[in-house]
């Protein structure tokens, strides 16, 4: 099996020390996954670190700055969650430190979502382990 394709996301919540709402954020395209809700983040560069990568992203995205916190550790020995035959992804909770949270790229809609509300989204279906996990860290 050729080693997946590096993506990193942001579990991104209102705060960092007591968290109660992560910010879900819809798809434009691709055609098959657009509509689809999932966390802001993309494929890392060569050369750019994994970290690295997650800066850039929100920033490209959202046009925010984060302070990072825990991963969110998935299945696989590595700690990545499988998205798909090509891709892997690794989860980091994170915070908004600088800038506005905005619709500057792949996103058309963005939802802050309470523990009771994460369903209430259709996300892609690759997210929905990453969000019951990310789920266990918010409180009421
Ligand atoms: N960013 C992100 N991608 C996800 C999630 N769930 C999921 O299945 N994916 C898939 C969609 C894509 O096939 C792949 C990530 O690629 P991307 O399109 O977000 O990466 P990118 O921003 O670097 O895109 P590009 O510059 O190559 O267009 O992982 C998720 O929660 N976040």
């Amino acid at each position: 099996m050729p080693e997946p394709i590096a993506v990193v996301g942001a579990a991104l919540l209102d705060d960092l020390s007591r968290p109660r709402l992560l910010l879900a954020a819809r798809r434009t395209e691709p055609s098959h996954l657009a509509g689809g809700w999932e966390l802001p983040g993309g494929k890392v560069d060569p050369g750019e670190t994994e970290l690295e990568a997650l800066h850039r992203e929100l920033r490209e995205e959202l046009g925010v700055d984060v302070v990072v916190g825990e991963e969110v550790t998935g299945p696989r020995p590595d700690g990545r969650w499988v998205l798909s035959e090509r891709y892997a992804i690794r989860v980091w909770t994170a915070q908004v430190s600088g800038g506005q949270v905005s619709l500057l790229e792949d996103h058309d809609e963005l939802r802050w979502l309470a523990a009771g509300e994460l369903t209430s989204v259709p996300w892609l279906p690759a997210d929905l382990p990453i969000v019951e996990a990310v789920g266990r860290l918010l409180g009421p």
